[in-house]
């Protein structure tokens, strides 16, 4: 199994890859020409790995003879230091090893984080060591000492030790600048999908100002700086990989031909001088991308977070403000909300003159019916009462669960006489509830007491108490009927 995407036209990137074999080829070779030049040698190495990471082991049939094609026109076109035919079949073989090694690392390491690699900051130790310099430590040496053998005349010793430190920072620099873009295009959707509205025209404004500011003045090379941190801030990692081999190709060729920062009297410390500033740049920049990336992940995790626990906590506070107000067993309003508005429509009564009653409701022989029947059929009977008297009610009445099988109602513009009426009208739907248990309907009846502001209450208690006083006489009365509090002034 593996974890990297399938390349969509395998043949087209084969294409690529060749051309971009054979351009490094021409250009070290070219570079080989001009006299005194060390050739960089920068881009095959890094080539070799993505072919290896694209096509698997079969890579190898387009990687050698690639690098057979680099090694032959380097040390033969090149006018090198071996004429002898196999020393470029030794060194193609090398190169193609290193990039095996490279890639199957690589490879690995995918395996066992179960994700593509270079996607984190905390993977880039991993890069650096595993995929960029290993792999150069391990088959350099035996590719100088093939070299070595070949020479006519031996390399001295500190020769020998510029020619192996150049070589190892050239492939080191090649796999660090050219893998990343294998990385960029392989997380094409990935990027794309976070920045649509990608701006093309800075990408363009931005080398462009850069490059006419190191012709006008070659020491302009700082300018980069700040130029190639806009773009890892604002192209992210694929703006930092195609942006950095832009700017070692740039500076490779200048460097090559005399020119710049980093032309110095000796061609071989100037190239070194490059890699350095190349190295520094390309880690730094490597590393802020990354990190920069994995910063604005958590950013996008933490909204999305906090979006969710506000939503949570914005339902669980709907919940409680509808269980403050609500009883739990029949779903109307509860005591101590019905508290509240009834003391509100009271000092409205009070203020504006008109009438307002208060009705006491409770059912009657209720022990009766839970021991009969079960709590669960008296739970029933309870909601089946509730529910016929708000059916009963208008909507700007007030009715509510006073506690246990006792209910309660406030109507407000109404006077005693009218009162009375809704009363009777409660009783005889609530008789007409019942609950089917074991093939009966179970009923029950309720007795209710009725009373009306009066101007010397003072408060929602005196009218809860008289209404109760009726209720207690309803009771004493036989129950199932309907008391009006007789001291009651109609309003
Ligand atoms: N199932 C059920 N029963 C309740 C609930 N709240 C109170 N009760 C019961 O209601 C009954 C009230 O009994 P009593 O106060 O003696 O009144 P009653 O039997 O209705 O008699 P009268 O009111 O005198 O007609 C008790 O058995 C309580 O347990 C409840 O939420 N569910």
């Amino acid at each position: 199994m593996s974890t990297f995407p399938a390349p969509p036209s395998p043949w087209r990137l084969a294409a690529v890859l060749l051309a971009a074999f054979l351009l490094a080829a021409v250009g070290s070779s070219a570079a080989r020409l001009v006299p005194g030049m060390a050739p960089p040698y920068w881009l095959p190495a890094g080539i070799g790995i993505a072919v290896f990471l694209i096509f698997g082991p079969k890579g190898a049939l387009l990687c050698l003879p690639a690098n057979l094609a680099l090694s032959w026109s380097h040390y033969r076109l090149g006018g090198g230091i071996a004429t002898s035919g196999w020393l470029p079949l030794v060194l193609a073989a090398l190169d193609t090893g290193q990039a095996w090694l490279a890639a199957h690392w690589w490879r690995q390491r995918e395996l066992a984080q179960q994700r593509p690699l270079l996607r984190r900051p905390s993977e880039l130790g991993f890069f650096w060591t595993r995929v960029c310099l290993l792999p150069p430590l391990i088959w350099i040496p035996p590719a100088l000492l093939a070299c070595w053998a070949a020479m006519p005349e031996p390399w001295t010793l500190p020769a020998a030790g510029l020619q192996l430190g150049q070589h190892i920072t050239g492939n080191v620099l090649g796999i660090l600048l050219v893998t990343p873009c294998l990385v960029a295009w392989r997380d094409r959707q990935r990027w794309y999908r976070r920045r649509r509205r990608l701006r093309w025209w800075p990408g363009l404004a931005l080398p462009l100002v850069t490059g006419v500011a190191l012709l006008l003045h070659g020491h302009a090379l700082m300018l980069l700086l700040p130029v190639l941190l806009a773009v890892t801030v604002y192209y992210r990692f694929p703006g930092v990989a195609f942006s950095l081999l832009l700017v070692a190709l740039l500076l490779g060729s200048i460097t090559a031909w005399g020119t710049g920062t980093f032309a110095g009297v000796d061609p071989d410390v100037t190239f070194f001088d490059l890699q350095v500033f190349l190295f520094s740049v390309t880690l730094t920049l490597q590393y802020l991308a990354l990190g920069h990336e994995q910063l604005l992940e958590y950013q996008r995790e933490l909204k999305h977070d906090v979006a969710a626990r506000t939503r949570e906590l914005k339902l669980a506070n709907e919940r409680l403000a509808e269980m403050a107000t609500t009883d739990e067993l029949t779903g109307v309003t509860n005591r101590r909300e019905w508290q509240r508005r009834s003391a509100e429509s009271m000092m409205l009564a009070r203020r504006t003159g008109e009438p307002l009653s208060v009705l006491m409701l409770d059912l009657d022989h209720f022990k009766h019916v839970n021991d009969t029947y079960g709590h669960l059929v008296g739970d029933l009977i309870l909601r089946a009462v509730s529910r016929a008297c708000l059916w009963s009610l208008r909507t700007t009445d007030h009715f509510a669960r006073w506690g246990g099988e006792e209910f309660v109602v406030m109507l407000p513009d109404t006077a005693l006489a009218e009162a009375a009426q809704v009363a009777e009208k409660l009783r005889l739907a609530s008789a007409r509830a019942a609950v089917q248990h074991d093939g009966t309907a179970v009923q029950v009846t309720i007795s209710i007491g009725v009373t009306a502001l009066r101007p010397a209450d003072l408060n929602l208690d005196d009218l809860v108490r008289r209404a109760d006083a009726a209720l207690y006489a309803a009771k004493r009365a036989g129950r199932n009927r309907v008391v009006i509090d007789t001291e009651a002034v109609d309003g």
